[in-house]
């Protein structure tokens, strides 16, 4: 399949759509694995504080442990020839670099999905109840992650597309736009 080698990094805000996109991308592929950063956490039986939790720092250290996690799984992916999809919130641009340290050599993919903040809250919404994330921190993150990033990746506008649209064009020209590595 042309296009889709290496590991495929998907983040954006609550609600952008990195669950059901990496679901439906995964789906299409003929060798593939979604590695979602809630389901890496959920591994933890005892003892987890989420990302912006308390105690600060253990949270931090935890953020740490949960892209070590992914990237080992991805790494190990890709050498058995599969794509792995990452489904996580990357907030920074030192948390990206991590991502590039830790994948090196394999190629990256950074998509950053940016439908916009009303409709992220809409989407929100709208989704599972259980995969439901209430969260009020939308235009600092937004303003956050286009300070980090700038034009790092491919800011990827899905206001307007279904997510079967979404997943389509990542298929064909995520190659192309989204090589950070
Ligand atoms: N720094 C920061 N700022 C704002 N929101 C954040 C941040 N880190 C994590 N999150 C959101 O918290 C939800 C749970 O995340 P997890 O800790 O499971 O990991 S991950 O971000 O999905 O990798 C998850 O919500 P959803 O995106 O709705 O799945 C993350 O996007
Ligand atoms: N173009 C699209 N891409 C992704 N999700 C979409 C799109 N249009 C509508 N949705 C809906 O928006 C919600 C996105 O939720 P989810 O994938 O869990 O977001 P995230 O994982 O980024 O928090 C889902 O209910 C999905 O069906």
């Amino acid at each position: 399949m042309p296009g889709m080698h290496g590991v495929v990094l998907v983040t954006g805000m609550p609600g952008a759509g990195k669950s059901t996109v990496t679901r439906l991308v995964a789906e299409r592929l003929p060798r593939s694995a979604r590695l979602g950063g809630d389901e890496v956490n959920q591994l933890i039986v005892n003892g987890f504080v989420w990302a912006l939790g308390e105690p600060a720092d253990e949270a931090a250290r935890q953020v740490e442990l949960l892209h070590r996690n992914l990237c080992a799984l991805a790494n190990n992916f890709v050498d058995a020839g599969f794509t792995p999809l990452i489904d996580a919130m990357i907030p920074s641009r030192a948390k990206l670099d991590f991502f590039l340290d830790l994948l090196s050599p394999r190629q990256l993919l950074f998509i950053v999905l940016t439908p916009g903040i009303e409709v992220c809250r809409h989407r929100n919404e709208i989704r599972d109840p259980a995969e439901r994330f209430d969260f009020d921190g939308y235009d600092a993150l937004e303003a956050d992650m286009h300070r980090e990033f700038g034009d790092t990746g491919w800011w990827f506008d899905t206001s307007a597309l279904t997510p079967t649209q979404t997943a389509d064009r990542i298929i064909a020209e995520a190659h192309h736009r989204a090589r950070v590595s």
